[in-house]
């Protein structure tokens, strides 16, 4: 069975008397345990679909099922739990907390989950068991990635939304961090999707949604999806 399913999702924004349909008849499905991308140019409604996914906004119409859970017929509070407890986040830009450690960042998911894995384990995971004590002004910017990996991971949650992880990374770093979420996710048997307009990394999913004007243009299935050393970024 499927674990994501989206079935005719639409989002529409009003500004002015203008509508905007960031997404716009949107349907797909991952499985579970599976890399997949959402590729797109700006504006094509990516990161739309990521929060819909995540439970940070709903959908206008359609429907959305996630692990057998009826996202979009969910109240805030329902929407709460479910961002708390099935998803785990990861951003361009880290959004880690500036006066806390390392290994304070990710315990924070253990005061907010109910059944979170260890936040030092996490970190040692992620290569950082000599960092856990520094601060994020102390580490570069692929090491506050890995730590906001590490802190996503540690939630234990079924799925980790990815929106342009490597956005703010030089090639060479973005390619370790894409491996380390592939590797991690792999190993928990997590299900991750990659938001990216970055085409090169989709070679690297299983599933890749390609968005256009908030519908999806095609959508592209890898039986042997690339390893991050093959890709020619
Ligand atoms: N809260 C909002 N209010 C009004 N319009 C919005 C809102 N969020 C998104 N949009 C519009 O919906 C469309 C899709 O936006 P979205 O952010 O999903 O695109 P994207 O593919 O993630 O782009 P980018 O790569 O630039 O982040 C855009 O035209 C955007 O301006």
């Amino acid at each position: 069975m499927d674990f994501i399913t989206f079935e005719n999702v639409e989002r529409e924004y009003h500004i002015g008397g203008n509508v905007i349909k960031a997404v716009d008849g949107v349907s797909f499905e991952f499985k579970r345990g599976t890399f997949n991308v959402v590729l797109g140019q700006s504006g094509a409604g990516k990161t739309t679909v990521l929060n819909l996914l995540g439970g940070m906004d709903s959908p206008t119409a359609g429907r959305i099922v996630v692990n057998e859970y009826e996202v979009s017929g969910m109240s805030e509070r329902e929407l709460t739990d479910y961002r708390r407890t099935q998803i785990g986040f990861v951003f361009q830009f880290y959004n880690l907390v500036p006066n806390l450690t390392a290994l304070e960042n990710v315990q924070l998911a253990e005061e907010i989950c109910s059944d979170p894995l260890d936040a030092r384990e996490m970190l040692r995971r992620v290569g950082l068991e000599n960092r856990m004590d520094n601060f994020p002004s102390q580490m570069s910017g692929g090491e506050q990635q890995r730590v906001s990996i590490a802190r996503a991971l540690a939630k234990n949650p079924q799925i980790v939304l990815c929106d342009e992880p490597t956005g703010a990374l030089d090639s060479g770093t973005g390619r370790k961090v894409l491996r380390l979420i592939r590797d991690v996710a792999r190993d928990l048997g997590k299900t991750v999707i990659i938001v990216t307009h970055n085409a090169p990394i989709a070679e690297m999913a299983q599933t890749v949604l390609h968005m256009r004007d908030g519908k999806i243009a095609e959508i592209e299935f890898h039986e042997q999806p690339k390893d991050v050393e093959e890709i020619i970024w």
